[in-house]
Formats: structure tokens, C-alpha cells, sequence
């Protein structure tokens, strides 16, 4: 049986989903809605995918540039047996009650609270609690690189206080920009924490600020330890951990900017670098507390664990039967 599966919301996450979606032979990709007949919508339907309008009143958007759509996202709903709701954070939790009244399976994104769906999601982490679920949501790109690298470490951890230092817009965002200043989220700690704790239980605290990059976050990370560690335990437990990889300023990785380039260089859709970065040389021990900086392509590492998230609620999969093949499907590294 192939799972179907719409996007609602073909934007920055919705379109890499879709990609994602069309690359696993256990799914097939029904369609996807779209707000208006832009560039986007076109080359959707060059790619063979249906296009539905995301409701009735957009019909005139489409009908007035003689853009031709499936239908509407009701009609979507009728075809899929889930739908990956990647619309603007806060619109999900809204077109829920869409999704219950059809009769299908939602996935939510990281803009959404916890609350709207059943479980917080980040596959290596907790992939076993969404299996048969209706309702997950997969934790934001922030969330989703912090509990990667944390959830390996998990029992080492007494208390963790992070930085999250993030990019202010997704490249081709231009609305947000130009900007030329650092934003501090002056609630402390930021949301950033909390919601790790919604997929992991562990001690977290974080700050974060906004700064003025499109390419990728940063986090810096600190650790209290519960039980010592080396510099080396540390690089090996990341370098046996699925979606992260070690990167060495030494090789001349001196910031996201050759991280990105790394990925153009691996040809990777759309410089998609699905894996969380930890640069090797921050890795550093002092007395019972570890650093590391991390950094995470914002666009696309929650992309895997959409796809995780679809097998683990139609249990098409167990946890490194789905990790193992959406890594393939991806082409990710380890
Ligand atoms: N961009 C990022 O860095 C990340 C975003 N997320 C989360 O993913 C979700 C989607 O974010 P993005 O893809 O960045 O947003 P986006 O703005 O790039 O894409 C959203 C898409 O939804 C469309 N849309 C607007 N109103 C709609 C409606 N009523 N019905 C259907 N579609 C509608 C927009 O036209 C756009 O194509 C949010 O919850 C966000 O917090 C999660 C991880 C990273
Ligand atoms: O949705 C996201 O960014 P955005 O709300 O700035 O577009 C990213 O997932 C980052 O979200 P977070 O900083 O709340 O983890």
C-alpha cells in the first residue's frame, strides 16, 4: 500500500516536502494546494504535480490568469489519506478542524503550538510515539537541530543552556529584508528550550537572537554534565549519530557560508544540507561542562522527518527501517 499524500502550503518547507514525499516508494505525492498562480504554482505543474487551490476564494486568482487547478484543498482532502499542513505558523492549528471533518491524518509544522497535534516529533528521538497517530506535529528547524544533537547525548545531560543565533529570513524571502540589525528575543529563556522538552525530557534553558543572514542558524551549545565525557566520546557519539555531521573549520568550513557551499557541491535539491553541523573543533571539555557549536540549514532539516513522521503514523515502518530509507531516498550521509 502507498500512502497518499497532499501538501497544504507550497512554500519554503511545503515544496521540499512534496520532493521528498515523490522520492519514497511507500508514498505518492496526490497534490498540493496553492493561495495563487505564481511561478511556484507553474512549475508544479511542470513537475506532472496536481495543483488545488487552497480554498474557493482563491478560485478567482487562478480562473483570471487561466491557470487550470485540480480543484480545491476539499477536494484534495478526499483523495489523501494525509495531508502535511506547511502553511504560515498559526494557520494549522485552523485548518484542523478541515482535516477531522475529512477523516484524515494531519501533520503539522514547527509554527504550530504543541497542543495542536498529539505528539512533538524529531524521528531518532521519539519515532515510536507517533506510530498510529493522527495528529503529529514535526518540532521546528531550531528544535529539530537542537534535539538531534541532544537526544545522543541525552544521558550525560544535567543541564543544557544554548544561543540560538538565527538567520532573519529564508533566502528568497525578501519581505523581511533588508535588514541591518541583531533582535534579541528579550524573553528569556526563548521558546527554543521548552519546546525540546516536548519531544525529549532533559533540563533546557535558551536565548536567542535574530541577526541579519539568510543561509542558516547557529546555536552555541553548553552542557552541565551529570557524568564526565572526553572531547573524543563526544565526536564519536557524533559521528555515529543519524542527520548530524562533523565539519572542520581546519578544511576551511569557517562559517555557513561553505557549509551551504558544501551542499551545492554535493549537488543536493534546492543546497539542501538535511544533516545538523557540529564543527569538530568546538567540541570542548572544561571541568563538567561541554561546548559545541552547531548549525542547521533552516529550509530543509525538518524535511526528513516529515517523511519519518508519515511512515511511523501509517506504522508502514519501525524507527531505523524509516530513518535508514528516508536517508537513502535523500541522500544523506549518515
Ligand atoms: N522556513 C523555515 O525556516 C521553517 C519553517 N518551519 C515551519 O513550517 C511552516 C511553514 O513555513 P514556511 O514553509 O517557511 O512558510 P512559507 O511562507 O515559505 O510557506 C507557506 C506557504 O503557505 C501558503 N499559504 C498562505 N496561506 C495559505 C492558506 N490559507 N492555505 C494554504 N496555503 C497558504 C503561502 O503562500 C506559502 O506558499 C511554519 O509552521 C513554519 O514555522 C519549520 C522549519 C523551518
Ligand atoms: O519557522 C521558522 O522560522 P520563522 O518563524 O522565522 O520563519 C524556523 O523553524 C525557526 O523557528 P524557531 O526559531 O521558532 O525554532
Amino acid at each position: 500500500m502507498k500512502v497518499k499524500v497532499g501538501i497544504n502550503g507550497y512554500g519554503t518547507i511545503g515544496k521540499r516536502v512534496a520532493y521528498a514525499v515523490s522520492k519514497q516508494d511507500d508514498m505518492e505525492l496526490i497534490g498540493v494546494t496553492k493561495t495563487k498562480p505564481d511561478f511556484e504554482a507553474y512549475r508544479a505543474k511542470e513537475l506532472g504535480i496536481p495543483v488545488y487551490a487552497a480554498s474557493e476564494d482563491f478560485l478567482p486568482r487562478f480562473e483570471k490568469a487561466g491557470f487550470e487547478v485540480a480543484g480545491t484543498l476539499n477536494d484534495l482532502l478526499e483523495k489523501v489519506d494525509v495531508i502535511v499542513d506547511a502553511t504560515p505558523g498559526g494557520m494549522g492549528a485552523k485548518n484542523k478542524a478541515l482535516y477531522e471533518k475529512a477523516g484524515v491524518k494531519a501533520i503539522f509544522e514547527g509554527g504550530e503550538k504543541a497542543s495542536t497535534a498529539e505528539v512533538s516529533f524529531v524521528a531518532q528521538a521519539n519515532y515510536e510515539k507517533a506510530l498510529g497517530k493522527d495528529y503529529v506535529r514535526v518540532v521546528s528547524c531550531n528544535t529539530t537541530g537542537l534535539t538531534r544533537t541532544l537526544s545522543a547525548l541525552q544521558k550525560y545531560i544535567d543541564y543544557v543552556y544554548a544561543v540560538m543565533i538565527r538567520r532573519a529570513a529564508d533566502p528568497n524571502d525578501s519581505r523581511r529584508g533588508p535588514v541591518n540589525a541583531i533582535t534579541p528575543s528579550v524573553t528569556v529563556p526563548s521558546h527554543h528550550g521548552p519546546d525540546v522538552q516536548t519531544v525529549i525530557p532533559i533540563n533546557i534553558e535558551t536565548s536567542a537572537f535574530v541577526v541579519p543572514t539568510t543561509l542558516m542558524h547557529v546555536h552555541s551549545v553548553m552542557i552541565e554534565l551529570k557524568k564526565p565525557i572526553t572531547e573524543k566520546d563526544v565526536i564519536e557519539v557524533f559521528e555515529n549519530t543519524t542527520r548530524v555531521l562533523l565539519f572542520e573549520k581546519e578544511k576551511g568550513f569557517d562559517s555557513t557560508a561553505q557549509l551551504i557551499e558544501f551542499a551545492r557541491d554535493l549537488h543536493r535539491e534546492w543546497n539542501n544540507l538535511y544533516e545538523i553541523a557540529v564543527w569538530k573543533e568546538s567540541i570542548s571539555v572544561r571541568g563538567n561542562r561541554l561546548f559545541y557549536i552547531q548549525a542547521v540549514h533552516q529550509e530543509s532539516d525538518v524535511v526528513p522527518e516529515n517523511v519519518d513522521a508519515i511512515r511511523a503514523m501509517f506504522e508502514l515502518a519501525d524507527k531505523w527501517e524509516s530513518i535508514k530509507k528516508t536517508n537513502r531516498s535523500l541522500g544523506i550521509l549518515k
